[in-house]
């Protein structure tokens, strides 16, 4: 846990002297409400305290037992929910802090959501119930083993038998077998599953329906229905935690009401019915939790920023030409350079994550009430924010694994398993790239209807304004101009913008619509990065503007929020300078304001990781400790490796002794 207690002493005390601002009230504003704060303070502690949590061991388990731990594991998390009779924002924040992927996360993340916005009145009253309670667990069966981002593609059919009242569920091919989805290999006893309705001979497309795999008697597979878990993944312990599985029917029959029914339905003579709304409705449960992996981004990086900012304070390398004591590479301009944009981007998706969470709420109220217009908003807000944030945030947790040099290899270190158990984000719930030219595409459509005088509306509002912005030059002067949000707001927009309209117009010399789309989809990935990066900014600079209570507090977020956008500057410094946004002198006085923010940032560092409140035990590191005390651990933490259980290793006599006496011979001779 935290310092303070009797005999602990703070390695760090003199870095958390030095900050400029109130950290329980930057608590706060990280965690959205003191509520917020209370909550998980006492959630993370609960976790931390229960030796049933444990963790340390756990990248040395065998497979099976690294599964059997997190059935323990999942098994008490429920027992203390219901003992405990938490809400189920505790019980949320109570699976989080136990940290270990398991069958729950698609339970409840997935199977859930799913019945909730696909199925009818009666089908939620009839399966939530069983779910909330644990009295069936689900998963969410959509990947094939021959097609995952073509969701349009799957094998699976569903055909219905008016005779029996039935739909037969199967799998025609091997290519079909249900493959990858989580809780499925060994835990699940229903499922999600998405099929090609078939009735009346006609093929209507993918549909959802709930199907029992397994007995609730004694868990074995249900006759016709093949289950097993796909195999060892990425990564000592990280993912392998997770019964990630395969799934086969043989003809396998289900009842006609367990098909989903909100948005289409079939009746009992087999007559296909669709309901009158759009049919991308059926992937909400996706834009539904890809909303959530967006708020998940920032909680991953902000472990991993945490951890090498907590050691990159304590770690001395080098010193003065004139002797004296050696440098904490925290103070290295280059560890500044690298770290600190990791940091801010930890912040940047936190708030950004805050946003994406209430347009969602917005919309889902919209479309309660058959308002239809903002489906595209949060198709390509969710589906480029998580694209985005996901894959920075997995090169960033690599990037603090690197700083912290050779120790950041260490298991012991948290960060290779974080990193193994993070990486996957960037293909589950849609490939990165899949989900950026969906974002890209939209915004071709946009630019193509300017011309028209259509006003394009949420965070595409800014295309609007392309009389001005394709032409508009940047008014930068000094690097301190480089702290106005509108200058900074305004060259991320005309970026975005020129981007954008330069790849339209591409794409209309091309020979057909569909080739130009094929031929520039390298460059449409960047047009969407862009638009995307500007809504991180923007959204953080709106944050920024907010009452924001604390001594020093607002300052920090402007100084992180500020740290952002100019790092992304720097970084795409060839798209700016390219699409004539800004010269190349004023790239120059970015980075040279960049500089200077690293240096304001330096004193407060430790302080804002501290700010996210994280035990130790959820930091799971050795060198993230909030003591600063990492030698005496690291130590400690190496005798506990099986390896060192004797000090002779198994298969000296085998294999050590015969070579080692061999060359004793060779040298007698
Ligand atoms: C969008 C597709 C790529 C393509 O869709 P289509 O084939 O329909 O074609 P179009 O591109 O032409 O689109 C038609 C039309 O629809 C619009 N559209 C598309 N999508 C949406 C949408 N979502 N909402 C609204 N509108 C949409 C599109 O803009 C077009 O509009 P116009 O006609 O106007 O132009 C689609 O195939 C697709 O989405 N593919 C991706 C597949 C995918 O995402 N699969 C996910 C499988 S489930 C999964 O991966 C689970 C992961 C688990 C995550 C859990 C997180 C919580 C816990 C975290 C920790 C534990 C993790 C455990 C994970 C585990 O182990 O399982
Ligand atoms: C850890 C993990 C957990 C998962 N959990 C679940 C789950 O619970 N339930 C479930 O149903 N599924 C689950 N999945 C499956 C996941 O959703 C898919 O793997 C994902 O949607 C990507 O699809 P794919 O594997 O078919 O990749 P592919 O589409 O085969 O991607 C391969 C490559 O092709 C590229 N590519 C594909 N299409 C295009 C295109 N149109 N244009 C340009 N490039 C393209 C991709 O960018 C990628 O580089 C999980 C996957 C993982 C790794």
């Amino acid at each position: 846990m935290e310092a303070g207690g009797a005999g602990e002493v703070d390695h760090l005390a003199g870095e958390r002297a030095t900050a400029q601002f109130d950290v329980d009230h930057m608590k706060v504003a990280w965690a959205g409400s003191r509520h917020a704060v209370d909550v998980a303070d006492r959630m993370a502690r609960l976790v931390a305290s229960d030796p049933v949590f444990r963790k340390d061991n756990r990248t040395m388990l065998p497979r099976k037992e690294l599964f059997k731990d997190t059935l323990r594991k999942a098994a008490h998390a429920w027992k203390r929910i219901v003992e405990l009779r938490l809400t189920e924002e505790e019980a949320n924040l109570l699976r989080l802090y136990v940290d270990q992927p398991g069958y729950v996360d698609l339970h409840w993340g997935m199977f859930v959501p799913a019945i909730k916005g696909q199925g009818t009145e009666e089908q939620q009253k009839k399966w939530l119930p069983l779910a909330y309670k644990f009295q069936i667990i689900g998963c969410y069966a959509q990947t094939e083993l021959g097609h995952g981002s073509n969701v349009q593609g799957l094998e699976t059919t569903a055909t219905f038998d008016p005779k029996t009242d039935e739909f037969v569920m199967h799998s025609p091919t091997l290519t079909s077998s249900k493959w990858w989805p989580g809780g499925l290999g060994k835990a699940s006893t229903h499922a999600v599953v998405y099929a090609r309705l078939i009735t009346e001979g006609k093929d209507y497309g993918i549909h959802g329906f709930i199907v029992q795999l397994r007995s609730l008697e004694d868990h074995s597979p249900l006759p016709g229905v093949t289950l097993g878990d796909i195999g060892g993944k990425f990564g000592s312990g990280a993912y392998n935690s997770m019964d990630n599985g395969v799934l086969r029917f043989d003809h396998v029959r289900i009842p006609r009401d367990q098909m989903l029914m909100r948005l289409s339905q079939v009746t009992k003579e087999g007559k296909y019915v669709h309901s009158n709304v759009p049919k991308q409705l059926l992937y909400g449960t996706m834009v539904f939790v890809r909303q959530t992996i967006v708020a998940d981004a920032s909680k991953a990086l902000s472990r991993a920023t945490c951890i090498a900012v907590r050691y990159s304070a304590m770690r001395k390398q080098f010193g003065p030409q004139t002797g004296g004591p050696e440098t904490q590479v925290l103070n290295y301009k280059t560890q500044q350079s690298r770290l600190f944009p990791l940091l801010a981007s930890a912040y940047a998706f936190r708030f950004v994550g805050e946003w994406l969470k209430w347009l969602y709420t917005d919309v889902t109220h919209k479309l309660e009430a058959k308002d239809f217009s903002t489906l595209q908003e949060a198709h390509a807000c969710t589906a480029g924010l998580k694209a985005v944030t996901t894959s920075a945030t997995a090169d960033g947790i690599e990037e603090c694994r690197k700083l912290c040099g050779g120790h950041g290899y260490l298991n012991s270190s948290g960060l290779p398993e974080l990193f193994a158990t993070y990486v996957p984000a960037c293909t589950y719930e849609g490939d990165n790239v899949v989900l950026l030219l969906q974002v890209a595409r939209i915004l071709m459509k946009t630019v193509s209807q300017l011309a028209s005088g259509k006003q394009p509306v949420g965070t595409m509002a800014y295309m609007g304004n392309v009389q001005y912005l394709m032409q508009c030059k940047c008014g930068v002067n000094t690097a301190e101009d480089w702290l106005s949000p509108a200058a900074i707001r305004e060259v991320f927009e005309a970026r975005a913008l020129r981007m954008a309209v330069n790849c339209a117009q591409n794409i209309n010399r091309a020979p057909s619509q569909e080739e130009g789309l094929y031929e520039l989809s390298p460059d449409l990935l960047e047009v969407a990065v862009a638009h995307i990066q500007l809504i991180i900014v923007t959204k953080f600079i709106e944050k920024v503007e907010q009452d924001i209570p604390g001594e020093g507090v607002k300052e920090q977020l402007r100084n992180l929020c500020n740290v952002y956008a100019l790092y992304l500057v720097h970084k795409h410094l060839g798209d700016f300078l390219s699409t004539g946004c800004m010269t190349a002198r004023q790239g120059a006085l970015a980075n040279q304001q960049l500089g200077k923010l690293y240096a304001q940032l330096r004193p407060n560092a430790v302080a804002l990781v501290d700010a996210f409140n994280y035990t130790d035990h959820y930091l799971g590191s050795v060198l993230g400790r909030y003591d600063g005390n990492v030698y005496p651990a690291l130590y400690d933490e190496a005798w506990k490796d099986p390896l060192n259980d004797s000090p002779v290793p198994d298969g000296y006599r085998e294999h050590l002794r015969p070579l080692l006496k061999q060359q004793l011979k060779l040298s007698r001779l």
